[in-house]
């Protein structure tokens, strides 16, 4: 059984801090999220010094939680706030030793801006969400930049997944560092790609959460100090879920539209509605859905399986009244090609020309 939110709240109000009391009686704990079994959240010191004598507690939470029944992944990020204003502003701080980040100091506040502006040289922007995390939105975003490359646009994609930035990995960029003057990114390129990723500026596995307004200005930087170059289209990878990220975008960027991403089940589908709902208050468009992980194909006996119920998310489409823009087949070479840094879009198998029919619906819808 999945883990609850209340269950984890009640082993977190068991850890003793330094100084007395729990991490919940002392309110330490922010951005508590509970999903699938994975839980993230940070512990919110007073100070640089405090988080540093955080240490333990942070790693007595992670041995106790992991241990947990239904628990397969535990996030845990121990921060100090910002600094004041006018102080050094706030870097992303680097858990382990290693190679330093790019000197540009990336999630400072945001800048006043009027409404949604245009990205300099960017012709549509356009995000990529999901309800529900694990769906394979990170996958479809790489394997769609990588078609519709191949395809003849200049295409960027922006890792703005923060909880879990898997781009680098996915296109082969671990170990890569964009450089910065000190003013703008100098982005990174795979497969034909323009790509720029927040988990290029950390070392990889290190989670970074941040709340509103750090977040909105990371956001800022990610699209007006990047040199994206002339583009087509920019992909941009949003975390599952209806928060603060897709909140940002949306009021910082002139965003074309939003595709969704859904596996045909329907608790998928449940938050791919509530995903849609974000997007029209926000009075970004939504240009239409993707089921993936839609059939399955053996690769010994050619059997055609519908794992999770084929066919769910155009019947959802269709009664939202909204385009279906096509259907990925379940299939291991997926995740070995990503896990590899090489999108399966860029072979020639039949997955590779499911994503190419779904570049060729976007063009042609002027989508892309
Ligand atoms: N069509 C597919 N066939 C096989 N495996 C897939 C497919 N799509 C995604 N996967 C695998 O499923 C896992 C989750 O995919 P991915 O990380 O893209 O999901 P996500 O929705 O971006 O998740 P999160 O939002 O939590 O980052 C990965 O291991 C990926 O390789």
């Amino acid at each position: 059984m999945a883990i609850s939110r209340e269950r984890v709240l009640e082993e977190l109000a068991r850890i003793a801090v330094p100084g007395g009391g729990t991490l919940v009686s002392r309110d330490l704990v922010r951005a508590l999220n509970v999903e699938s079994g994975v839980i993230r959240f940070v512990i919110e010191a007073e100070d640089a010094g405090a988080a540093r004598a955080l240490g333990p507690v942070e790693a007595e939470a992670q041995r106790l939680l992991s241990a947990l029944p239904g628990v397969e992944k535990v996030q845990i990020v121990t921060t100090a706030p910002a600094a004041p204003r006018g102080a050094a502003p706030p870097q992303v701080a680097a858990r382990s030793g290693g190679e330093a980040p790019p000197s540009l100091k990336i999630g400072r506040h945001p800048t006043p801006q009027a409404g949604p502006a245009p990205v300099s040289g960017v012709a549509r922007i356009l995000a990529i969400g999901s309800g529900k995390g694990g769906v394979g939105k990170s996958t479809l975003t790489s394997n769609l930049a990588v078609a519709l490359a191949r395809k003849g646009r200049r295409v960027g994609l922006l890792d703005a997944d923060i909880y879990g930035p898997s781009q680098p990995r996915m296109l082969g960029l671990t170990g890569q560092r964009p450089t910065s003057d000190g003013q703008m990114i100098e982005p990174l390129h795979a497969h034909g790609v323009t790509v720029m990723s927040l988990g290029l500026m950390m070392k990889e596995g290190e989670a970074v959460v941040w709340r509103g307004p750090m977040l909105m200005g990371a956001l800022q930087q990610m699209l007006n100090q990047v040199k994206w170059g002339e583009l087509d289209v920019l992909l941009v990878d949003l975390p599952p879920g209806t928060g603060d990220v897709q909140l940002s975008l949306c009021q910082k960027a002139q965003v074309s539209g939003a595709l969704i991403v859904s596996t045909p089940q329907d608790v998928a589908l449940i938050d791919a509605r509530r995903a849609i709902d974000m997007f029209d208050k926000l009075k970004t468009p939504v240009l239409g859905l993707v089921e993936n992980m839609s059939t399955y194909i053996c690769p010994n006996c050619g059997h055609e399986a519908h794992l999770f119920g084929h066919g769910g998310v155009a019947a959802e489409a269709q009664k939202l009244g909204l385009p279906f823009l096509g259907e990925i087949p379940l299939n291991l070479e997926v995740r070995l090609a990503g896990d590899e840094g090489t999108p399966v879009a860029a072979g020639d198998g039949p997955v590779a020309q499911a994503f190419a029919r779904l570049a060729d619906r976007l063009i042609a819808g002027g989508m892309a």
